[in-house]
């Protein structure tokens, strides 16, 4: 990411907008909203592939025989930004479910995937997708199954102002797309 280009735009979107960006308030805002930026959207920094590489790190599984059983986590906390609008995806919370082959992913690596696949300009749906595919590499299984809910600030807070609509959205590959059981896990 650019830091002293965001700065120099942020600043411009200051005067833009009718602001003194050098009144005491602003003086540190663009380097601020930069910093901001760049924990915000750091997913942007990795392809789906280097995520899966980053968090792949897993366990042989002798515990669980193959194909029987499923590990789930549920209420997973992310943010994420509408790349319409710009404007905060928020009260999101993701599950995700995968049947484990020959090993298992350590348990916060799933919240690190994520978490950083939301951490881009993103649609709802792309973020389940995503994580579904980084899951899939890193947990080296054709079997995942991603819900998410979520409120978007560009229709709570702005435009058709729906305070209460909450969006939610699935992704199931492989044995997900067609196993009602499995899809119940995700419920
Ligand atoms: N499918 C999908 N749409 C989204 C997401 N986030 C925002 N949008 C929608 O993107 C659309 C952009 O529509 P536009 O008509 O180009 O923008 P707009 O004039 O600001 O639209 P309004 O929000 O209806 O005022 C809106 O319907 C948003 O609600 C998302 O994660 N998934
Ligand atoms: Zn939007």
């Amino acid at each position: 990411m650019d830091t002293k280009a965001i700065e120099a735009h942020v600043k411009g979107i200051l005067e833009a907008i009718g602001e003194d960006p050098d009144r005491e308030g602003l003086r540190e805002t663009p380097q601020r909203v930069a910093k901001m930026l760049g924990e915000m959207l750091e997913g942007i920094a990795y392809s789906n592939h280097e995520i899966a590489e980053m968090f792949g790190k897993t366990f042989d599984n002798d515990c669980l025989p193959e194909s029987e059983n499923a590990v789930i986590m549920r209420d997973i906390t992310v943010f994420s930004y509408c790349e319409h609008h710009l404007a905060l995806m928020y009260d999101m919370s993701v599950n995700v479910a995968y049947v484990p082959r020959g090993k298992v992913l350590g348990l916060s690596k799933i919240a690190r995937i994520c978490d950083m696949a939301a951490k881009r300009l993103q649609l709802q749906e792309r973020i389940g997708r995503d994580i579904a595919e980084i899951i899939s590499e890193a947990a080296d299984t054709p079997d995942v199954g991603v819900t998410i809910s979520g409120c978007h600030s560009c229709m709570t807070a702005r435009g058709i102002k729906n305070s209460n609509a909450k969006t939610y959205t699935t992704t199931y590959l492989g044995a997900f797309r067609d196993d009602a059981a499995l899809r119940e896990l995700l419920r």
